[in-house]
């Protein structure tokens, strides 16, 4: 496991970054294999692997849970893991603790956290005490009970203001990279301006210095909300459909398991 990778260096450069999520062994390989630039244990997982209507149910348990079996099916990619709903807002030493606990158990390289507001000190402290953190701004998931859902941010003036404030209190205390999610077009390349680390959009447009999309909706895996942002690449949702009725079928018509499948008794010698 590479405790130690560097985190690609790529704002304002033309190589993008990627980034997806996985949330398990095989989708981790699976990225690690394709050479995504990151990985991010999402807490997304509540939703598509959990099948829970948001992200408020999801515990550190589940974080850390996921975040093993994604390090050990990609061991030498930058893994980024969320920090789940309510882990962050107590007592900044108290959350400290949690997130050393996150960052040991599953290995990761940075850890990831929603906003900034009153969680500032307690960002600037993770990193301090050697946790890299990447900063996540406009739609922020656990916060869609006090944004009325999940909208597009930075649509006025006053909230155009409040993500350069907020991009400029992230940069001021060290995160290595920040998640922009449903803002405008305009206002990510107005960004970019002032922001020093890379942007990795997500419904933020296409002048982001990478992008970011949650696993299931890439290969259309599961029968989730598609968002406007999400474009899907395969469809693995049918291709397993098929699968499981082919064998559902071979096995009512007793077409498998076939001889190749099956064991016998060792024949005696002699006999
Ligand atoms: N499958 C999946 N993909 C995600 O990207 C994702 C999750 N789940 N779960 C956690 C959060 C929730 N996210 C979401 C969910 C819905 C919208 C959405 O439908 N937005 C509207 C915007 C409407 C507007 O304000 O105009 C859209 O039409 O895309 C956006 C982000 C992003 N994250
Ligand atoms: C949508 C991305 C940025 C995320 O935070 C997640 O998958 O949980
Ligand atoms: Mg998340």
């Amino acid at each position: 496991m590479k405790r130690i990778i560097d985190f690609p260096k790529m704002a304002n450069s033309n190589d993008k970054i990627v980034m997806l999520t996985a949330y398990d062994y095989p989708s981790a390989k699976l990225a690690e294999e394709q050479n995504v630039d990151m990985i991010l244990v999402g807490d997304s997982l509540g939703m598509v692997v959990l099948g829970y209507d948001s992200t408020i149910e999801v515990t550190v348990a589940d974080m850390i849970h996921h975040g093993k079996a994604v390090r050990r099916g990609a061991p030498n990619t930058f893994v980024i893991v969320d920090m789940p709903f309510g882990s962050y807002h107590g007592d900044r030493y108290d959350v400290l603790k949690t997130a050393v606990d996150i960052f040991q158990q599953t290995g990761a390289n940075a850890l990831k956290v929603e906003g900034v507001g009153t969680t500032l000190p307690t960002i600037k402290l993770m990193i301090e005490a050697g946790i890299p953190v990447m900063g996540h701004l406009g739609l922020q998931p656990q916060q869609a009970a006090n944004m009325g859902g999940y909208k597009v941010q930075g649509r006025t003036e006053e909230g155009v203001q409040k993500l350069i404030d907020e991009v400029h209190q992230l940069q001021d205390v060290g995160v290595f990279a920040i998640v922009f999610e449903c803002i405008p077009t305009e206002v990510m390349t107005q960004l970019q301006a002032i922001l020093t680390v890379p942007s990795i959009g997500i419904g933020a447009g296409p002048t982001a210095d990478g992008q970011v999309l949650v696993y299931h909706d890439v290969l259309a895996y599961g029968s989730h909300h598609i968002a406007k942002f999400v474009k899907q690449f395969s469809n693995i949702g049918k291709e397993a459909a098929k699968g499981i009725q082919l064998y559902k079928d071979a096995v009512k018509t007793g077409d498998f398991p076939a001889e190749i499948h099956s064991f016998h008794l060792k024949k005696e010698a002699g006999k």
